[in-house]
């Protein structure tokens, strides 16, 4: 579209609800993302240029209830200029105070954050919503998506799909984001490992004539260990593949990096993916090196050249890459996997496994969030009546659980409209991370 939309929110608290209410407005040349954000305090009934309404905070109970209700207009630059309506029906109860984000920004010491859990729930924006207050707070922040389904570049309304890390458009804020394609990766690697490796051992062999044991035994296992990896592998070399990127001194400014991961599934298979990789790999090592030893032995006899490959090295390297991101993901010092879910037993259930499997993986969990959570009201229609109360028997489940009781429970409201773009991102992340 040659005319990007800007779409703003207006915020409307009723008793029975507390909503988002959005509306579209005005087109300019500038997308959305375009343009950096600045916010000023604006008085309730002036019209604005776009914002947010410190009387929902306020709902949610991160004001306090006599101070005046403000809403926050947003100027862009670049152009853009967007129009806004804000409405304050009434203010709904606080829903609660969550804590610990003091506990998240504190010490420049580089901190990994893992966002996982079912499908849907809410993955995407609560990291990238972590991910603004992170760098609001004045944390370098790279934010990554390793699920093959990327979603990240539509939660911030902007393009971040070229494999790289970016900045994230329209603020003035230290926010990178890249988007990783697991299969990419494992392709990157199968082509490097097959070019430098398969065709030198493979002529090596064949000068020593043991060129058929190196067709059965070495090419033949790793080409099966590649073609048909094991579930998570895409995705562990994705992560290992960042984890390699921030070793480099370019990226040592970042101090806090949060990982978008794929639904749960995957993720747990991740978790043991490390372990699974070693033994094969080892595998595969061991194999090789006994091929060697019979080349060398028969090289002492021809006087042939060394037979050590760079297959081989590789496969090194991608262990040892394998074993720091294990490390990574088990450093209760650096580290923190947070669980997100959805108040019905079906997320909740879900997430008491995740919760144990990551306990059995030795993963560092606090946090669960709890997305998409009515808030409280005195006037209900039938259906919302009916849906808080399911709400409340699955939130209820999360006291009683064993796996679960122990984590610090926070509650990300539903919201009447999409989280898209960092203003919204913000306006989410000031509700959740505090
Ligand atoms: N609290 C909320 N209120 C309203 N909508 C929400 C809320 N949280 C997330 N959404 C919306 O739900 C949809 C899915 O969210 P998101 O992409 O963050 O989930 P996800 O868990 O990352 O999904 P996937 O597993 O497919 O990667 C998006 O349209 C998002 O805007």
């Amino acid at each position: 579209m040659a005319a990007a939309m800007a779409t703003t929110m207006a915020v409307s608290v009723a008793p029975s609800s507390v909503a988002l209410r959005s509306t579209v407005s005005s087109s300019s040349s500038s997308s959305s993302s375009s343009g950096a954000a600045s916010f000023a305090p604006l008085r309730l009934g002036e019209s604005s240029s776009s914002g947010f309404s410190s009387c929902a905070l306020r709902s949610f109970g991160v004001q306090e209830l006599s101070r005046p209700c403000y809403a926050y207009g947003l100027s862009a630059r670049g152009g853009a200029k967007r129009d806004f309506l804000l409405t304050v029906r009434a203010v709904a109860n606080p829903v609660e105070v969550n804590r610990g984000f003091e506990e998240m920004i504190a010490g420049t010491t580089r901190k990994y954050y893992m966002l996982g859990g079912k499908g849907g729930v809410g993955k995407t924006s609560l990291a990238a919503s972590l991910a603004v207050k992170f760098a609001n707070s004045g944390h370098p922040t790279l934010v990554v998506s390793t699920d093959p389904a990327h979603s990240l570049s539509d939660s911030f309304a902007q393009d971040l799909s070229g494999g790289t890390i970016m900045p994230v458009d329209g603020v003035d804020l230290p926010l990178y984001a890249m988007e990783i394609n697991p299969e990419q990766a494992r392709e990157e690697f199968r082509a490097s490992v097959s070019k430098d490796g398969g065709t030198g051992v493979k002529d090596f062999m064949d000068s020593v004539g043991l060129g058929g044991w190196v067709g059965e035994l070495s090419e033949l296992k790793l080409g099966e260990l590649l073609d048909t990896p094991p579930p998570g592998l895409d995705e562990a070399m994705a992560i290992s593949k960042v984890v390699q990127f921030m070793q480099a001194p370019e990226y040592s400014k970042f101090t806090r990096i949060i990982f978008d991961t794929a639904p749960t599934g995957h993720t747990l298979r991740l978790l043991s993916l490390p372990d699974f990789l070693d033994a094969s790999i080892g595998k595969i090592l061991k194999l090789k090196k006994k091929i060697q030893s019979a080349a060398s032995a028969i090289k002492s006899v021809f006087g042939q050249g060394d037979g050590r490959d760079k297959a081989t090295d590789k496969l090194e390297a991608l262990k040892e890459r394998m074993i720091m991101v294990r490390e990574i993901f088990r450093n209760k010092e650096t580290t923190e996997f947070v669980i997100v879910t959805i108040p019905t037993v079906m997320a909740i259930s879900e997430s008491s496994r995740l919760k144990s499997s990551l306990e059995k993986e030795g993963v560092p969990v606090k946090r669960l969030i709890v997305n998409q959570v009515l808030p409280p009201s005195n006037a209900d229609c039938k259906f919302c009546a009916v849906k808080r109360k399911d709400q409340k028997r699955a939130m209820d489940m999360v006291s009683g659980d064993v796996n679960l009781k122990s984590l610090e429970v926070i509650q990300s409201p539903l919201f009447d409209l999409e989280i898209r773009g960092v203003p919204a991102l913000k306006f989410m992340g000031d509700l959740v991370w505090r």
